[in-house]
């Protein structure tokens, strides 16, 4: 079970209390927003945690209860160079600021020790929940393997900063971080063992030699450096009071810049040494295999890791990593032992045991050493990340639910899948009929209401922006909140901000949305506002923010993106004609647009306009993007257009004519002239989301092919029975099967990636997409006959809206173009 961070708190030791008034005195004075006057000011202690002495401050200020967190160094004398509490300050106060990597905001450090009698710093207290135990008892299953990969996230986030951005290039020596560690930690044992201290093993003194003569090689080149936290397990984290997510990364005392594979190692302890029932259990240096059912396999969990940290897999160097973090611990185990017996261990009784763990682990690591193979050489899937495995779909699977293809996504994932699915079955599909038939009538630019019922118990049932990715909803935070995690930001729903899925998770959601042309935005996943957000979460300013994006993620209001001109090949967005001038806190635009998706809604309130607001500019810098609210006057709807002649309506394509509309400066995103940039970041997401919506309307495609097939007899036989068929619909399903893998890399590059690297995957996938789709929407049509093409199946539409995106998004040959351009780049190398 979970402990709430304020259960874990208790009375103050006896030998670690300290002077609270004048704590007060200088919190008053360098803390903002503390109180300057409370009527109880209490002060707890956290029991957990061995090292730096850690308290809750709890102040009453009139009816506001204010906790924050004290950390400070251990009374008495205390080894060189351990509990630098202004070293944990100093990386906190570093990714607090810069980083969206979950830490607690810093508030003040104090170095003055006539304070409280050590140095010490103040940061926020996080409200959440601490695991204690690594084996997770008392959570379900599913919910065990969501904190994992959440847990393997956050260390692939703390091992992505950019410590040379951040101000941390200083803050360690890169290279050769394991030979100094081993000296440290060797010199730490000898120091903290002895007589009159915990006794000395022997034994780690061969670990020792051993450990020296067989350090990686990365470690002197420092090719696997960057910021190391030290002391990464599950329960150094807070994690969300509701959510598998982490919020917070605690106990930053070992931090410093070296080889991150040990903190790697270090996290998955749980495989080689269980200490979770109070004493260790191991298995004579073999791995833990009876962990509870949830908690992933520890190839699972360094798949996990590897892939979200963008990290080869460590089985070179894997027996060295996990040896060493053992050795690690014993040296620190035995430290507290020896605290203990001199009477300064803030873990109080708990340290008693500390030295026969040490032994424990120094066992272990001798008896590890002598494994011949002690990781898999591969990782589960070669390139599959997310805490997605690599595994062929059955044939079970593949019926009606349209489940297949080489992957097979994570609990969570699945649970959100069969909600879909369940939410498309009994209320989209059986409204289908209803919404089209608005949408053909005179009232057709009117939102039925049921879809707007449809979307509030989507709301309520999860099933809401699904498609806002991990780091997108991060930066939305931080701008928004900085930083602080007010998941929800307006009406009270969850998942306002997306549930934390990946692209690759969310391809699994997407194409069931994308089985009918009424569901995306049933579930706010619609385009072109999918896309609209997150330009808006990438790149926009608070302002922006408050003003368009939480509308948007409410779902109150829907808006356009307005790029391609009727005038010029758009195409090739370097021809865009619109103009946007600046003229003193205003800009102006005139030109005129067409297609513009959604314009038609009578919902839709803004639009982002790509125009040029210098002519003379290189020629990719010429372009920039604003946000024009639709009915600022001189924005006028000439007519919808219509796609083989469904207007879709109430959305529509609109012919937009804009005529000295005057918009605030303030409206510009990012800047003059980064228009090609956001494009850039716009279409990668964006286009993926159309290949994983095709791929659901070739799944119903295929359904209903079958169905027919099934039922309808001609020449004596059901069409299922003619030879013709059977090679078509295998052939059909052959072609979605590698398209969906095909889609599946292309989310899984960008994943990992980003939208540069992946965009041959991601061309491939959309020319690969709606082809397959049209193909198999075709011979779905073939097989109903004339119903095929009436409005009487959902086919046709299905259909129409696949062939616009062999244009929209990019023509075909454009895409064709980037994979050769790869391809002969390849080549030249
Ligand atoms: C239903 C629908 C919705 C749309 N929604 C939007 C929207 O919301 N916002 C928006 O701004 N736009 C939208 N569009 C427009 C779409 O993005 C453009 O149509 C597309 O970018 C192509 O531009 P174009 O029509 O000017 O074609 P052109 O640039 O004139 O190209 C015409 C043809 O030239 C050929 N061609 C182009 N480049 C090459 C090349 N490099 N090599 C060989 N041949 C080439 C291709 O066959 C291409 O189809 C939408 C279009 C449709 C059909």
């Amino acid at each position: 079970m979970a402990q709430l961070t304020d259960e874990l708190v208790g009375k103050v030791n006896s030998g670690q209390e300290f002077d609270k008034d004048s704590l007060f005195r200088y919190c008053s004075v360098h803390v903002d927003g503390f109180p300057v006057s409370s009527s109880t000011f209490n002060v707890f202690q956290f029991g957990h945690g061995q090292s730096n002495p850690t308290y809750l401050i709890e102040l009453q200020s009139g009816p506001l209860v204010k906790k924050y967190v004290l950390r400070k160094k251990p009374p008495g004398q205390l080894l060189q160079s351990a509990h630098a509490v202004e070293r944990e300050f100093q990386v906190l106060h570093a990714l607090g600021t810069h980083t969206v990597v979950p830490v607690p905001k810093v508030f003040c450090l104090c170095t003055d020790s006539s304070v409280i009698g050590t140095p010490f710093y103040i940061m926020e207290f996080m409200e959440g929940r601490i695991f204690l135990d690594p084996m997770l008892p008392g959570v379900a299953p599913n919910r065990r393997r969501a904190l994992y990969h959440a847990t393997a996230k956050a260390l692939a986030s703390l091992h992505s900063a950019d410590v040379d951005a951040i101000g941390l290039g200083n803050y360690g020596r890169r290279n050769n971080y394991c030979k100094r560690q081993v000296e440290r930690w060797a010199n730490q044992y000898i120091a903290s063992t002895g007589e009159g201290k915990s006794e000395r093993n022997p034994l780690m003194l061969k670990l020792i030699n051993w450990l020296r003569q067989n350090i990686p090689s990365e470690d002197s080149s420092g090719s696997t450096a960057g910021l190391v936290h030290g002391d990464f397990r599950i329960d150094n984290l807070v994690f969300h009071p509701i959510e598998d997510r982490v919020i917070a990364i605690l106990d930053w005392e070992l931090s410093t810049l070296g080889n991150q594979m040990c903190d790697i190692a270090y996290s998955c302890m749980l495989y080689v040494a269980d200490f979770s029932q109070g004493k260790v259990k191991h298995n004579n240096g073999l791995e833990i295999t009876d962990t509870p059912q949830g908690v992933p396999s520890l190839e699972e969990y360094l798949t996990d890791y590897c892939a979200a940290a963008g990290k080869p897999w460590p089985a070179a160097g894997w027996k060295f990593y996990v040896a060493f973090s053992l050795f690690r611990g014993a040296s620190i185990l035995a430290g507290v032992h020896t605290r203990y017996i001199m009477g300064n261990a803030s873990g109080g009784k708990r340290a008693e045991d500390a030295g026969e763990k040490a032994n424990d682990l120094i066992q272990i690591a001798w008896s590890y050493i002598q494994r011949e193979n002690v990781l898999s050489p591969n990782p589960l899937s070669a390139t599959r990340g997310g805490g997605l495995v690599s595994g062929i779909a059955s044939d079970k699977k593949n019926q009606g639910s349209g489940d297949g293809g080489g992957f097979v996504p994570n609990n969570k994932v699945k649970e959100l899948r069969e909600k879909l699915i369940k939410f498309m079955e009994e209320r989209i599909y059986p409204m289908e009929q209803e919404f089209s038939k608005l949408s053909q009538s005179s009232m057709r630019w009117t939102v039925h209401p049921e879809e707007e019922k449809l979307k509030e118990i989507a709301k309520q049932e999860g099933l809401w922006n699904l498609f806002i990715p991990l780091d997108s909803a991060a930066r939305a935070r931080q701008v928004l909140f900085d930083g602080r995690d007010d998941s929800v930001i307006g009406t009270g729903f969850p998942n306002q901000l997306g549930a934390g899925l990946s692209n690759l998770e969310y391809g699994y959601l997407c194409e069931i949305m994308g089985r009918s042309v009424w569901a995306p935005q049933v579930f706010n996943c619609g385009a072109p506002d999918t896309g609209n957000m997150e330009v808006l979460l990438r790149y926009g300013t608070k302002e922006q923010l408050q003003e368009w994006l939480i509308p948007l993620l409410n779902g109150t209001i829907r808006s356009g993106f307005a790029m391609t001109e009727p005038q010029v090949a758009s195409s090739d967005a370097t021809n865009i004609e619109c103009s946007i001038k600046r003229d003193g806190d205003t800009y102006v635009i005139n030109g005129k647009k067409w297609w513009t998706s959604g314009a038609m809604d009578p919902r839709c309130k803004l639009l982002i306009l790509m125009g040029k607001t210098d002519f003379n500019a290189p020629i990719h810098r010429q372009q920039s993007m604003i946000l024009v609210d639709i009915n600022t006057p001189g924005v006028t709807i000439i007519r919808p257009l219509t796609v083989f002649g469904f207007e879709d309506a109430p959305h529509g394509h609109a012919e937009i004519s804009f005529e000295n509309v005057r918009v605030p400066a303030k409206n510009i995103l990012l800047g003059e002239g980064r228009g090609f940039e956001i494009a850039q970041g716009r279409l990668g997401p964006g286009r993926l989301h159309h290949c994983m919506r095709l791929i659901g309307a070739a799944e119903r495609g295929m359904q209903l092919m079958v169905q027919r097939a099934l039922q309808r007899k001609t020449f004596g036989k059901l069409i299922a029975q003619h030879g013709s068929f059977v090679s078509d619909v295998a052939k059909c399903r052959i072609e979605l099967e590698r398209t969906r893998l095909l889609v599946f890399e292309a989310a899984d590059q960008l994943d990992r990636y980003g939208n540069k690297e992946a965009r041959g995957a991601l061309a491939m996938a959309k020319v690969a997409a709606p082809n397959m789709a049209l193909h198999v929407l075709d011979t779905a049509m073939q097989v109903h006959g004339a119903a095929g093409l009436s409005g009487d199946t959902v086919l046709a539409h299905l259909y129409a809206t696949a062939r616009t995106l062999r244009i929209a998004d990019g023509p075909d040959e454009v895409h064709l173009g980037t994979i050769a351009k790869l391809e002969l780049k390849r080549a030249k190398l």
